[in-house]
Parts: structure tokens; C-alpha cells; sequence
């Protein structure tokens, strides 16, 4: 099984917003950039928006591609499609309840993100 999913580095100066993914979940327990499942019949950054304004609060009015990383966890695998998200409305938070951090980006690598993970938080931190 394949899931496209549509990823939100939500940028401040040099901060990124993580949330704490719910111990319940796939890779749970990991902190991870806020988003979720493309729907179908849903264009990506559609989906985006959606999972941004679900999870955070926040109305995304631009963004731009970032990477496209494919990753097979074993039982599940995904196509995580990132975007920075450059302008937005509201004040981002855990809408879901869910533990919320802005991170500087030189901190990041301090964070357990999932495996498919690793090359955007080098990517990020490294530009
Ligand atoms: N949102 C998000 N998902 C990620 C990241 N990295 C990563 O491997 N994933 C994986 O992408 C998949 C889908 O993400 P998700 O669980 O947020 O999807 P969703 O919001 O639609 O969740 P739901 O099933 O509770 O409705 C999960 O298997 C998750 O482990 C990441 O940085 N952010
Ligand atoms: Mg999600």
C-alpha cells in the first residue's frame, strides 16, 4: 500500500513548527512536520491546506515544493510530498492537542523524526 502524503515545514525567521506524533500512530512517538493523507481526487497542495487548517489552524495562502522523498517502512509505504510554507494566516498550534514546538533550525537535529524524515532535516539544515 502506497499513501501520498502532503508535508508543511511551516517556516518563522529560522524557526520550523514539529508536532509530537500521538504514540498511537504509524512511526508514533516521533516528532514529525505537520500534514496527512492526500484524498482522493485531491490535488496535493489541496490536501495540504486541509491537514494544515485540521491539525494546526492555519490558512496556508502560499508555498512552495520542497522534496518528494519515497520511503518504505515495511509495513507501509508512503510518498511524502514537503513543501515550506512561506505565508499563512492564524497562529499555528496543536489544534489536535497534540505537543507542539517551533524549533530553531540549528536545534533540529536535537528531534526523532521518522526515518523518511532524515534527509529533509539534513536538507534544511544545511542550506
Ligand atoms: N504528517 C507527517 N507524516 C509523516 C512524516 N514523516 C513520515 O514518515 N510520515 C508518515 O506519513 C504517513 C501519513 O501521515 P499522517 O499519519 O499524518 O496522516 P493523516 O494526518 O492523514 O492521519 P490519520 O491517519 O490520523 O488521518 C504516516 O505513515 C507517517 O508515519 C512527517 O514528517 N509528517
Ligand atoms: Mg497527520
Amino acid at each position: 500500500m502506497l499513501v501520498k502524503v502532503a508535508v508543511g515545514l511551516i517556516m518563522r525567521n529560522d524557526q520550523v513548527f514539529i508536532a509530537l506524533r500521538d504514540s498511537t500512530k504509524h512511526q508514533g512517538g516521533l516528532w514529525e512536520f505537520p500534514g496527512g493523507k492526500v484524498e482522493s481526487g485531491e490535488s496535493v497542495e489541496l490536501a495540504l491546506s486541509r491537514e494544515l487548517e485540521e491539525e494546526c489552524g492555519i490558512q496556508v495562502s502560499a508555498c512552495e515544493h520542497f522534496e518528494t522523498i519515497a520511503h518504505d517502512y515495511g509495513d507501509k509505504q508512503v510518498e511524502l510530498v514537503f513543501y515550506k510554507v512561506t505565508e499563512f494566516s492564524g497562529e499555528p498550534h496543536g489544534k489536535e492537542n497534540q505537543e507542539v514546538r517551533w524549533v530553531s533550525l540549528s536545534q533540529l537535529h536535537e528531534f526523532a523524526f521518522p526515518e523518511a524524515n532524515v534527509p529533509i532535516v539534513e536538507a534544511l539544515t544545511s542550506k
